[in-house]
């Protein structure tokens, strides 16, 4: 809400003003805080790996990669670095991996002899001090800080694994985009998840961040969500660089939910790009989606700021996703080919894992309960087609009379819920 009118009543130039202004209190540890790089020479000159005499007088922060698919493979290889050059962190960094065989060997063990994780990140080196675990109590036991990225549908699986297993002081970082059904109609985020279930605190951290490029230290930006203002310091610690910038802001839950509903958006921009609709078309889907999204927010989590739709985990992340997105990629291939989701995500994939029809599903699971599919037409539009109740050739009329074209700004508001 902007003053007393709903976002949605406000014109874009008031929109944009208000989040200028809005974006300084809710981004509370913008100053930078990465060491110099000469703190970085420390560990190229170690003949111990794991135990310098500069580290051995602190009690140093242990950190577990939970996951190691594209994304967290990218991830180990930020923090690895990370880890080695910062005086308060224990050099070596645990990553959880799911075992798998290739080509004869385990994955693990690729991985630990090569540093380099074939399968999910393939052309790029892991720092040695990542290693490549594969029962996930024994990489996360000892953990101070514990990075959960893996596809949400292993989550509580793992949560349940973890039980009782980690250290009760732990912290844990969510960097995974995706719900989970909660009983009696609802969802759940994945962050509360992992609080729940672990009872340790646990922030997120999404942004326009496609694995790839981050590995290939391209520049981009990242938001972390985290309200306590000790901790926030901490996490923005081991996961800037200076070409992966980041940003806290104290509102988690719309940091995670934009992480989350911009993978249903990218498949709408994928069906618009295998039906060849053009650029028109995918920025009017981008927008509606958008707007739905700030609409979920407003509606399922009241309290969240406009300013982070800006944030790198809103705006930026909708645009990167919905151009070089798996999703993306995957929806256009389901709109050229007719084959379904699941056959493209095997054969395209080699693996990894697609969350936007999954998040759609879960997010119509509780629009249904409530009544409410026809005020979020876009996101229902998306679920219906790759489920196949509805062909993707309907996808523009579904959305063609959508509740942001009913009204003018000066009219009772479009999506008044
Ligand atoms: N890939 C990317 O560019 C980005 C991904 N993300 C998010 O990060 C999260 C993780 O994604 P990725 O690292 O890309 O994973 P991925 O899509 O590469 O997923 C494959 C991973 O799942 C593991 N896996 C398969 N079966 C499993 C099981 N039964 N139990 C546990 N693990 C199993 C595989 O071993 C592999 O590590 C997702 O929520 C994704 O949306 C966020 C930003 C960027
Ligand atoms: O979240 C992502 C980029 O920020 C990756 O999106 P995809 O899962 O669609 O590749």
């Amino acid at each position: 809400m902007i003053g007393h009118l709903p976002f949605y009543q406000v014109p874009i130039g008031r929109i944009f003003w208000a989040a200028s202004r809005l974006s300084a209190p809710a981004t509370i540890y913008r100053q930078q805080s990465q060491q110099s790089l000469t703190s970085k020479l420390c560990s190229c000159h170690r003949n111990n790996l794991f135990q310098t005499n500069a580290k051995m007088s602190q009690k140093l922060k242990k950190v577990c990669i939970v996951g190691s698919g594209n994304w967290g493979s990218a991830i180990a290889k930020i923090v690895g670095n990370n880890a080695l050059r910062l005086p308060n962190f224990d050099d070596k960094v645990t990553m959880y991996v799911y075992e798998e065989i290739i080509n004869g060997k385990k994955l693990t063990d690729i991985i630990n002899d090569t540093h380099e994780n074939v399968k999910y990140l393939p052309g790029h080196k892991l720092p040695a001090n990542v290693v490549a675990i594969a029962d996930v109590v024994d990489a996360a036991k000892d953990a101070d800080i514990l990075i959960f990225v893996l596809p949400h549908q292993f989550i509580r699986t793992i949560c349940s694994t973890l039980l009782g297993k980690i250290k009760p002081t732990a912290i844990a970082l969510s960097l995974i985009k995706g719900f989970d059904r909660a009983d009696g109609g609802g969802i759940d985020l994945i962050s509360h998840i992992i609080t729940r279930h672990l009872r340790i605190p646990c922030s997120v951290l999404m942004g326009a961040n496609l694995a790839g490029e981050v590995a290939s230290e391209n520049f981009c930006e990242t938001t972390i969500g985290c309200r306590d203002t000790k901790q926030g310091p901490l996490l923005r610690d081991i996961i800037q660089t200076d070409y992966f910038r980041v940003v806290v802001v104290d509102d988690e839950d719309t940091v995670e939910i934009c992480g989350a509903l911009k993978n249903i958006v990218a498949c709408g921009a994928g069906f618009v790009d295998g039906l060849g609709l053009g650029d028109n078309t995918k920025a009017a889907v981008i927008r509606l989606g958008l707007m739905e999204m700030i609409k979920f927010v407003d509606v399922f989590y009241p309290g969240g700021k406009l300013s982070t739709f800006f944030e790198s985990c809103g705006v930026a992340d909708l645009i990167t996703t919905c151009y070089g997105g798996r999703n993306r990629k995957v929806s256009e291939a389901f709109a050229k080919t007719g084959k379904s989701i699941k056959e493209l995500e095997d054969e395209m994939l080699n693996g990894q894992k697609l969350q936007g029809p999954f998040t759609a599903e879960e997010v119509n699971y509780m629009l249904k309960h409530k009544g409410m599919e026809e005020k979020f037409p876009l996101f229902t539009a998306i679920h219906e087609i790759c489920t196949g109740q509805k062909a993707v050739t309907e996808f523009i009329q579904c959305i063609k009379h959508h509740p942001e074209h009913m009204a003018s700004s000066y009219d009772t508001p479009k999506c008044k819920l």
